[in-house]
């Protein structure tokens, strides 16, 4: 290790002067990670040998789709004026469905580096991120990144910088976190910019808890932001909103790999390990402190995030069900956004309403479910959550589309979201014309620069969930970039479609649209299923319904013999491997009432990209 590695192990001086703790924000795929690499090789913590790209990212699919989804906390000494610092750097995600994690790496930080790509300018999530860092009252440094791309213009893009943030275009910086030029002095300015964290050492010990993540070897890995006092190996340590007391077996900084110090002090960022194995002694947001002398007022702790899109999770074989229960626990403590809840469907059995930031947070969990869990898994489509008033002027919650109340309804409201678009002004008619057809209403529209607008809309979530980011990003071949926050329920004539195979309803391919589109969405499903559903030994007839109204119907033809009929006589390896496929392929279906279901059926229906593939 090098020596200026081995001297960002010990702890710093209790002087918190020498010490900064800062994050990288910036929209997705601006460099955050490829410049926290260069950090990394640049104070020594990472040799050259060593060095991977996106080092922090730890998870494999991180690596796999090159985003990052947990931040990262890491230590590196460095030296200004003759004076060593300790600067704790948190490396953040971009994503719309991320901010949850920003915010929490936001809290435990003094300042941000604002990263824009010189070649792209500001995007939404730079905008958002800004604001998020704004409301931590976070000293921001802009940074314009990748300034050795042909098709970067720092000039142009300093000038918008300056004038969202203030200040100067010249003191805007410019680096290239591949070719690490200008990061030097970036480091420099994180030291001289960026105000050194402040707290008591002499008060009752007070630590946040801004990520823990579950290690099978080593239990719960707590990540705190020292407020005041300090923690040290072998103490006893109080999480105060549980009041549990545990052990501190390990404490250390990640510098990048979890290191042993002697203890942290005020403002220093570090890990805890206490040997918990139950996932719910940790939880992002609580307090740590010392059981000898515990604090009396906790830390202000975070707002758990609401979800924004909902869907069904379900094992494909029943028998994972518990499976399935413990991984989800076992995520949340990595994933204190995640929220889920048991919930059982005729159709797939036994599973669990799962509440996501977002389709992409979507997507990152089933993944790391069927990866880390080898779990196999079926997903119903994404619905948000509506209020239904019936005509007792009963008000129902419906974040399922089986619990849609029957009978007369008075009204039904859904979420709807502040939508912000950034793109270049040529995508403008595209954008409008998507959003139209999405029930989007025009705030406003603000050019940024000479050639880049922020269209603002509200639009129902519902519209936005499923396929608007896929549908966004190929009307502006990939330049519009998105952001959205919640604002409220808005009444709308929104009905349920249900689909019904030989008359028994499927809740699973259930679905809550607007009146003007349910007739496409039972088109839709009836065409889908016939394509899906093999041929029984009788006809299979496939509806869709409003309630008891027919809007839609296909039907799959009866098999016209049995399958073994042309092999009478035959020899019997033959007839017994044809019964040995056909008991094989039994094993893959769901009975839904007498319809044989195979589960692809489910998972072609249930995904969006079956309608890309009905489009294409
Ligand atoms: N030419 C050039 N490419 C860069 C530079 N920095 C990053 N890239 C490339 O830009 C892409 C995204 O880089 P990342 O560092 O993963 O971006 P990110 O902001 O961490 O992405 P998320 O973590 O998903 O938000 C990768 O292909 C990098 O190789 C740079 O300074 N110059």
């Amino acid at each position: 290790m090098s020596p200026q590695a081995v001297k960002a192990l010990e702890p710093a001086s209790t002087d918190p002067a020498f010490i900064r703790n800062f994050c990288i924000i910036a929209h997705i795929d601006h460099g955050k990670s490829t410049l926290a690499d260069r950090m990394l090789q640049i104070t020594g913590v990472v040799s050259d040998r060593d060095m991977r790209a996106q080092y922090l990212d730890r998870m494999d699919i991180e690596r796999e789709r090159g985003i990052t989804i947990k931040s990262q906390a890491v230590r590196m000494p460095w030296s200004l004026n003759g004076e060593t610092f300790a600067l704790n750097m948190i490396d953040t995600p971009g994503h719309v469905d991320f901010t949850y994690e920003v915010s929490r790496s936001l809290a435990a930080c003094e300042g941000a580096i604002l990263l824009v790509d010189a070649a792209q300018g500001i995007e939404a999530q730079t905008l958002a991120n800004l604001y998020l860092a704004l409301e931590n009252d976070l000293e921001i440094i802009p940074v314009l990144n990748k300034i050795d791309l042909p098709a970067a213009d720092p000039d142009k893009y300093a000038k918008e910088l300056a004038s969202l943030i203030g200040g100067k275009p010249e003191d805007v910086l410019r680096v290239s976190g591949k070719t690490g030029m200008g990061v030097e002095e970036l480091l420099d300015r994180v030291v001289g910019r960026i105000p050194n964290p402040v707290g008591d050492p002499d008060a009752p010990t007070r630590a946040m808890i801004f990520d823990s993540v579950y290690d099978t070897y080593r239990g719960v890995v707590t990540y705190v932001r020292m407020i005041d006092g300090q923690l040290s190996p072998r103490e006893r340590i109080q999480m105060m909103s549980t009041r549990a007391v545990h052990d501190l077996l390990e404490i250390g900084v990640s510098s990048p790999e979890p290191t042993p110090t002697k203890g942290l002090g005020v403002g220093e960022v570090g890990y805890l390990i206490t040997g918990v194995k139950d996932v719910r002694q940790s939880k992002v947001g609580d307090t740590v402190t010392t059981a000898v002398k515990p604090a009396t007022d906790a830390l202000p702790g975070y707002t758990d995030p609401k979800p924004m899109v909902f869907s069904g999770l379900y094992p494909i074989d029943g028998s994972d069900y518990p499976i399935l229960r413990d991984a989800l626990d076992k995520l949340k403590l990595s994933d204190a956004s995640l929220n889920y809840e048991p919930e059982t469907s005729v159709a797939l059995g036994f599973g669990f309403r799962v509440g996501f930031l977002g389709l992409l947070h979507l997507e990152i969990v089933t993944e790391r479910l069927q990866r880390e869990f080898d779990l196999d898994l079926i997903a119903t489509a994404p619905s948000v959550t509506y209020e239904v008033k019936t005509e007792d002027k009963q008000v129902v919650t419906v974040t399922n589309p089986s619990e849609f109340p029957s009978g007369k309804i008075l009204e039904v409201s859904e979420p709807m979201v502040k939508v912000g678009i950034l793109a270049p002004k040529d995508y403008v008619g595209t954008i409008m014309e998507l959003c139209q057809s999405r029930r989007g209403a025009l705030l406003g529209m603000e050019y940024l620069g000479e050639d880049r607008v922020e269209l603002r809309y509200t639009m129902p979530l519902g519209e936005i969930v499923f396929d608007f980011f896929d549908h966004l990003k190929s009307r502006t071949q990939g330049y519009a970039s998105l952001d959205y926050e919640p604002s409220g329920q808005q009444a709308a004539d929104l009905v349920k479609v249900d689909i019904l195979l030989q008359g028994d309803q499927v809740d699973a391919f259930s679905a809550i649209v607007h009146r003007e589109k349910a007739y496409a969405y039972g088109v839709l499903m009836t065409e889908r299923l016939k394509k899906l559903i093999p041929r029984q030994q009788f006809e299979v007839p496939i509806q869709a319904a409003i309630g008891a109204r027919i809007i839609a119907r296909e039907s799959v033809r009866a098999m016209r013999k049995d399958v073994l009929a042309k092999c009478y006589g035959g020899d019997i390896t033959r007839k017994r491997k044809l019964l040995e496929k056909q008991k094989e392929g039994k094993k893959r279906m769901k009975m839904v009432g007498k319809v044989e279901v195979p589960q692809e059926a489910f998972i072609a229906a249930l995904s969006g990209d079956v309608e890309t593939k009905d489009k294409k």
